[in-house]
């Protein structure tokens, strides 16, 4: 049998389990080509554009490409991370993922994080993990609602990368967890935290999502039906009536229908309807990033003032909070079963 074996087979390390936190991509600077290869990195994936290619391809290189790294670049030097130099989300998945680490412990399993888009990469991040010796890693895409713009993308890459390992690790990917009673029960309590720590009553909360072209739910993407789900499984749990807690969709982008009701629309015709104080929170995220911090919290905040709000607080992401980070665990353990 060792004829057949490489002559270095004995060097092959222990055994381990590896865990990869998986989340959605950010640019590594806020400049004009930092910004421009990460959207042309994420634009130009067509399970988020599903447009015609040869369509597609001049829009998004002519076009788009031209104007949308400087806007976006300023939106993204409002929130970076100035001692890390960061972007907020990378900084947030990072600490997700060595508390993580801290929590399942043993030098049996190692836990780290990679970005769908930019970098870390989930193809340098899974050949570490398979050096390090994990011959079976779960990977954990960090989002609560399924879609296939977000999910499958993530879990996408991650078995492109494996196509190309001679030997590859066994792989588990989790599930989303849209209705889990941990997270559920995660979720309304940091609203309900939240709305008690204010110096106001809101007249409403918002549980803003990000949206997608309504086209995508109707040809099966069921990211929609799972946003409503969350909301409505917190709202029982919390024992609120049915219009105290909303759903909105946010971050439109290009002219095609979204889901509706549109968070921005809805901000502007709330004063209008005597709802001046809001709080607004982001359940589709599992870290606060740009769509949250310069989307809601300052745009949304603005668009709100502007059109006759009193009040409007932003209720920020799980992140690595203690409780959050209880839920990811529980989460990854129950993923684990059978393995440990
Ligand atoms: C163009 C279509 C897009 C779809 C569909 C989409 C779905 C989707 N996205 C997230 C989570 C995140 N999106 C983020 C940024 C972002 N999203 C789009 C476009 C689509 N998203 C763009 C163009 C951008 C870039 C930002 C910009 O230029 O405005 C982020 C934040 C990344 C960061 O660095 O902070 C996240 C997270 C979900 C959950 C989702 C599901 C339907
Ligand atoms: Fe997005
Ligand atoms: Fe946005």
């Amino acid at each position: 049998m060792s004829a057949h074996l490489p002559p270095d087979h004995t060097s092959v390390p222990k055994q381990k389990i590896g865990v990869l936190l998986l989340n959605l991509g950010t640019p590594d600077g806020t400049d004009y080509w930092n910004v421009r290869r990460y959207l042309r990195e994420f634009l130009s994936d067509p399970r988020v554009i599903e447009t015609n290619k040869l369509l597609w391809w001049p829009i998004l290189n002519l076009v788009i490409l031209s104007f949308r790294p400087q806007k976006s670049g300023h939106a993204y030097a409002q929130i970076w991370d100035r001692e890390k130099n960061e972007s907020p989300l990378r900084v947030i998945t990072r600490d997700q993922a060595e508390n993580l680490a801290q929590r399942l412990g043993g030098e049996d399993i190692v836990v780290d994080f990679a970005m769908r888009y930019g970098n870390p990469s989930t193809e340098s991040v899974l050949k570490r993990m398979q050096a390090e010796g994990c011959q079976k890693i779960l990977l954990v895409p960090l989002y609560p609602q399924y879609s296939a713009t977000t999910t499958a993308t993530a879990n996408d890459k991650a078995f492109d990368a494996l196509k190309t390992m001679r030997w590859q690790p066994a792989v588990r990917t989790a599930p989303a967890y849209f209705e889990d009673p941990k997270y559920i029960e995660t979720l309304a309590n940091s609203i309900r935290d939240g709305v008690e720590a204010l110096p106001f009553e809101p007249d409403v909360v918002i549980t803003s999502y990000h949206g997608m072209p309504v086209e995508y739910l109707k040809k099966g993407d069921p990211y929609h039906c799972q946003c409503y789900k969350t909301t409505r499984l917190v709202r029982e749990y919390l024992g609120w009536p049915k219009e105290k807690l909303m759903v909105t969709f946010q971050s439109r982008f290009g002219p095609t229908e979204w889901l509706q009701p549109y968070t921005d629309k809805t901000l502007e015709a709330l004063p209008g309807k005597g709802l001046k104080k809001v709080a607004i929170l982001a359940p589709a995220f599992s870290a606060d990033c740009i769509e949250t911090l310069e989307e809601i919290a300052m745009g949304g905040k603005e668009t709100f003032m502007h059109a006759g709000g009193e009040e409007f607080a932003y209720i920020p992401c799980l992140n690595a909070s203690p409780s959050g980070m209880d839920m990811i665990e529980a989460m990854v353990r129950r993923e684990l079963m059978g393995w440990l």
